[in-house]
């Protein structure tokens, strides 16, 4: 289903450590998740309490994202922007932790952000169109309309100077396209 969704890949453990098929397009069709995964990305956060988001491009390069975090800790969050969508300015979130290899799949029409649980952390993303600078967009991570529960314990989350800018939801006007399929608590 196009909705945000959370796997969990099988990791197949032996006295060396583990294996785990991190991406398999196979499996992901089997879950309804059929994006042609063309950009890989990878950021290092070094503090706790980072956020970076709420982010999207918006059409016609808007991107579905599968996330995952190779060091540390995140809190990882989705949020619907589909136009005439019930769930319209709702989100979802999950931890993505490097230790449990667990992954969001965000789809075309959800911004995505997230929030660093741990010191050094490092993620991961595949993307379903290139990066395009003229349709990178955002909206604020703290817009009371979205509600955001962030798991802050107390910190001021640290953001980059385009992120602390970013407009409200209420200031976008989307051109996303609502398929009918409504957005669903994670598994
Ligand atoms: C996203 C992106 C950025 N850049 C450049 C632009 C800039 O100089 C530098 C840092 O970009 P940003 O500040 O936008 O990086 P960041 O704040 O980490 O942005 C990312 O946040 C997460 C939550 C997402 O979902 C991503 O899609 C992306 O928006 O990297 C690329 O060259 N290619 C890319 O695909």
């Amino acid at each position: 289903m196009p909705i945000p969704q959370r796997i969990v890949p099988v990791r197949h453990g032996d006295a060396r450590g583990w294996f785990t098929e991190s991406y398999s397009r196979r499996r992901l069709a089997e879950l309804g998740i059929a994006d042609d995964f063309v950009q890989d990305n990878h950021s290092f956060s070094a503090a706790r309490g980072t956020l970076r988001g709420l982010h999207f491009q918006t059409p016609p390069h808007g991107q579905a994202k599968l996330v995952r975090c190779l060091a540390g800790a995140i809190w990882d969050v989705a949020v619907d922007l589909r136009a005439g969508s019930p769930t319209y300015g709702k989100w979802v979130g999950c931890a993505l932790t490097a230790a449990g290899g667990e992954q969001l799949y965000v789809p075309v029409g959800f911004a995505h952000g997230f929030f660093t649980l741990t010191d050094n952390v490092e993620v991961a993303y595949k993307t379903s169109d290139y990066y395009a600078p003229d349709c990178d967009s955002g909206v604020a991570w703290d817009d009371p309309d979205i509600a955001l529960a962030w798991p802050l314990e107390g910190l001021e989350p640290m953001l980059s100077d385009k992120d602390r800018k970013l407009p409200r939801l209420a200031d976008f006007v989307s051109l996303f396209a609502y398929d009918g399929v409504p957005m669903a608590e994670l598994d």
